[in-house]
């Protein structure tokens, strides 16, 4: 009984440490910008998603911004295949023809993203979901003809965002966006990036399944800690960087190239990654800074 008593008196100290940590973070952090890109490999486990909305909802009430950007390109592969529907990427983006685009809209506008308000309602903070058709907050126009409608953002009109946020909701963004005939796909790591630099973001943070950038992506120990700009734009050159983060750093550039002064790759997959990053000195992931 007595050595129990004894442990939780050190767990209980251990709790006020960290909240003693994360005060100036907490601080620093009131009234800033947040914005959060969530990726279809990090929801793939309803319980850890749970954990990552309660982690954003936790953020707001800490008085933050916070905008969430999301994915879903692994339901959209799964409702695909389901419909015996080639699923085909090149450079990491989908090529994505009419009926794509219509699986697509189905599956990020149609069921993603209202899992995802659902799921961040039932924390008790109302979260509004848009996609980048709503209000013409994404305007895009065509990749290339090989990729059909995969769009590129030409445009971000920050508006609709803006006044969700100034009502104290959290807005949901799912990455469709439109174009000179309709609909496109973006892939949500550029949106998450547009969006980030047309809101003036103090923060822009990637949640994948990995821990952040590997120096060699099969050696979960070569995590990378912290990387210049200079330094990302000679990675991204190199060419070794492989599928899904060959968008996502090149993302992280543009937005570091207009003005976002810190990007992070986080593991939506580890506990509380984000509360991590945002209220502890040490931070987790791989953080990107200007110099
Ligand atoms: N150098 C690298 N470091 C970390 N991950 C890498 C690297 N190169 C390629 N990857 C791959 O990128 C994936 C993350 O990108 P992606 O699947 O598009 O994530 P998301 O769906 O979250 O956007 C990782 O699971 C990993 O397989
Ligand atoms: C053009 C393009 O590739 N669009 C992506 C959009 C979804 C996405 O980016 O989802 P994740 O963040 O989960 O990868 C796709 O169709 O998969």
């Amino acid at each position: 009984m007595q050595g129990r008593e004894e442990g939780e008196l050190e767990l209980a100290q251990r709790k006020a440490e960290v909240l003693t940590e994360a005060l100036p973070w907490i601080n620093k952090m009131r009234g800033k910008t947040v914005v959060v890109k969530y990726g279809g490999s990090a929801m793939e486990d309803p319980k850890l998603m749970v954990q990552v909305l309660g982690d954003i909802e936790l953020l707001k009430l800490m008085g933050m911004r916070v905008v969430l950007v999301h994915g879903g390109g692994k339901a959209i592969s799964a409702m695909l295949t389901r419909l015996n529907m080639p699923v085909q990427f090149k450079n990491g983006l989908r090529v994505t023809d009419d009926d794509t685009m219509e699986a697509v809209q189905e599956v990020l506008i149609g069921k993603v993203n209202q899992q995802l308000v659902w799921a961040l309602n039932e924390y008790g903070h109302n979260a509004v979901g848009i996609s980048g058709a709503d209000g013409k907050t994404l305007k895009a126009v065509p990749v290339s003809p090989e990729l059909g409608r995969v769009g590129h953002i030409r445009e971000v009109s920050p508006e609709l965002i803006e006044t969700i946020l100034d009502d104290d909701y959290i807005p949901v963004i799912a990455s469709v966006a439109c174009g000179p005939d309709g609909f496109f796909n973006v892939n949500a790591d550029e949106a998450a990036s547009a969006v980030a630099e047309a809101l003036h973001a103090d923060k822009l943070i990637y949640l994948t399944d990995v821990d952040g950038l590997f120096a060699d992506v099969n050696d979960e120990g070569s995590l990378i800690r912290s990387l210049t700009k200079a330094e990302t734009k000679s990675i991204l050159a190199s060419g070794e960087l492989a599928g899904g983060m060959v968008p996502k750093v090149r993302s992280i550039v543009e937005a570091m190239d207009r003005g976002v002064s810190e990007v992070v790759i986080l593991n939506g997959k580890s506990p509380h990654s984000l509360l991590l990053e945002i209220f502890t000195d040490a931070g987790v992931g791989t953080l990107f800074t200007q110099a």
